[in-house]
């Protein structure tokens, strides 16, 4: 039912609202959401990002809280919401940073992040120790992104700090844990962590002894949707948020995004350009085995799953390259010009590594190319090969679902990709899959509004919630021509990697060689 009829029929309080966090990398949004899942009032607070030494990210943890709240008082003050209209708040969170926490709950070193590649050794002993009981347990092969490596780096190259933690928390489990007092770590979030023995839902006793972790250590788990605590005296007087607002556990920012997109069901694939880009699909049950091969996470539906494949740098190739040699148009000008290039940019191929690869590539140090170029090629043929090799990227995670016998009809397209019609075409005609988008594109802080609606009884259930708040939009279908010239380019394609890996390693150490 559209917005208005819903009003108009009184199944709804327009007054409450509920309250979703979206704690991005480089920003936190927070928006407020009504019961027809309207975003009444979304506000926004940038935080920096620091890169002490090549390959480390690190944040630090009062910068989230600042940053919520700041967001939280805003839509306080400025959009005149009621602390007493806010029945509920969970969040979305950036996967995998890692959190420190000394025996009084202070945070010991900066957080070290999802995008920090500091433990290419840890990894290599993660799984030097333990082989494929690993990947059996946690479902994922270990990478630099996942926080066990990030602990394992402390605790050899900060002994004195890894001596003081009492325990450690993911970005979101942070900021809620300091808007309620209660320590506690999601699901969803969990799983990133590679400590989670995945199908059994409890942290893996098998891990720890193998790196003499203490169990004390591992904080305890919540759902997402699980009752987590209310705002506490502390924060409320520090926010004006009210004490009798119920906060939920939330979900790791790519599970948040399949919710707000709603990818509930295994028809559907969720393709995401961001920054980075993600292939995602939703599991009936942990049964399907990728051996590793593409991430494997519990979903924010209990007892459900979601497998995923990760573009590091998807919208980010687009970025750079706009802003190296094409600085001065718009966006949209920009991407519209590879209009005039053609299928294929005439000839040319970009392999979108500009920062390493995860998948299906896992290899921080192979490099982007472009191969083939030409005297005639123009600026927009370049431009149309960075749309479609980061749409070939994804290709090679969809050809590991197709291997593995999974089928999907739809995928919805969020994110940066889904602004411009004609990525949304390169995609359905590279894919050959029906393309959908979305009418409320909020990305994963709707998904985060929708576990609080769930929580706080609004809707039975996340799919419930998902009948009102997601709906799609425009529909793109793949063209038969396209989908075949396509199909001779992916392969010329897939053999980028291989033919050039070890060109782009020599070149990784000459960089190394010259700091
Ligand atoms: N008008 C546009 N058309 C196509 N792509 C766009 C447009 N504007 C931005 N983008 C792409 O979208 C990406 C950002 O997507 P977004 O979902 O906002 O990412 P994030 O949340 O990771 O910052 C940019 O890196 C850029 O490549
Ligand atoms: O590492 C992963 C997933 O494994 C990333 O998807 C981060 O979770 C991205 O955070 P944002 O770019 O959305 O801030």
């Amino acid at each position: 039912m559209a917005w208005a009829a819903l009003l108009l029929s009184g199944e709804v309080d327009i007054m409450q609202v509920v309250l979703g966090v979206d704690l991005g990398t480089s920003a936190v949004k927070v928006s407020a959401v009504d019961q027809a899942g309207k975003i009444v009032a979304q506000q926004s607070k940038e935080y920096p990002l620091s890169q002490p030494e090549p390959g480390y990210s690190e944040q630090n943890p009062e910068d989230w809280v600042m940053g919520t709240t700041v967001a939280i008082k805003r839509l306080i003050e400025v959009d005149k919401i009621k602390p007493t209209d806010i029945k509920g708040i969970s969040y979305s969170g950036q996967m995998h940073g890692l959190v420190l926490l000394d025996d009084h709950h202070q945070v010991l070193r900066p957080a070290i992040l999802w995008n920090d590649t500091r433990t290419t050794q840890q990894c290599k002993e993660i799984l030097d120790v333990m082989g494929k009981d690993f990947i059996k347990i946690t479902r994922n092969v270990p990478l630099e992104g996942f926080t066990l490596p990030k602990l394992l780096w402390v605790k050899e190259h900060e002994p004195q700090i890894f001596e003081e933690a009492a325990t450690f928390l993911l970005p979101k489990d942070y900021v809620r844990y300091r808007m309620t007092g209660k320590i506690a770590m999601e699901y969803s979030d969990a799983a990133g962590t590679v400590m989670l023995d995945e199908e059994n839902r409890k942290w893996s006793s098998q891990i720890a002894e193998a790196f003499q972790l203490p169990m004390e250590i591992f904080p305890p788990l919540i759902e997402s949707i699980g009752f987590a605590g209310k705002i506490s005296e502390t924060y409320a007087s520090f926010s004006g948020l009210s004490t009798d607002t119920q906060v939920f556990g939330g979900a790791a920012d790519n599970a948040a995004g399949a919710i707000g997109a709603g990818i509930l069901n295994t028809s559907q694939v969720l393709s995401s350009i961001g920054t980075s880009g993600v292939v995602l699909k939703y599991e009936d049950n942990a049964k399907v085995d990728y051996q590793g091969a593409l991430h494997f996470f519990n979903h924010a539906i209990p007892n459900k799953y979601y497998t995923m494949g990760v573009t590091l740098a998807a919208g980010y190739s687009l970025s750079w390259f706009k802003k190296r040699f094409s600085n001065d148009n718009s966006f949209t000008d920009f991407v519209n010009a590879a209009k005039k290039s053609t299928v294929g940019a005439n000839g040319l191929l970009f392999t979108p590594y500009i920062v390493g690869e995860r998948t299906p590539y896992p290899d921080g140090d192979i490099r982007g190319s472009f191969i083939g170029i030409d005297g005639t090629h123009r600026k927009e043929d370049f431009t149309r090969a960075v749309l479609e090799g980061i749409v070939f990227s994804f290709r090679d995670i969809m050809r590991i679902f197709a291997e593995k016998g999974s089928n999907f009809d739809t995928v919805v397209s969020i994110g940066g990709g889904a602004k411009s019609a004609l990525w949304l075409q390169i995609q359905a005609d590279i894919f050959n899959k029906k393309v959908v988008t979305l009418k409320n594109e909020q990305g994963p802080g709707l998904g985060a509004a929708m576990i609080a609606a769930v929580g706080v009884g609004w809707f039975g259930s996340l799919n419930e919630c998902a009948e009102r708040f997601v709906a799609y939009d425009q529909t793109y279908i793949p063209n038969a021509q396209n989908v075949k010239k396509y199909d001779e380019l992916y392969n010329l394609y897939k053999k980028v990697y291989g033919q050039t890996a070890e060109i782009s390693h020599g070149l990784m150490n000459y960089r190394r060689e010259m700091l």
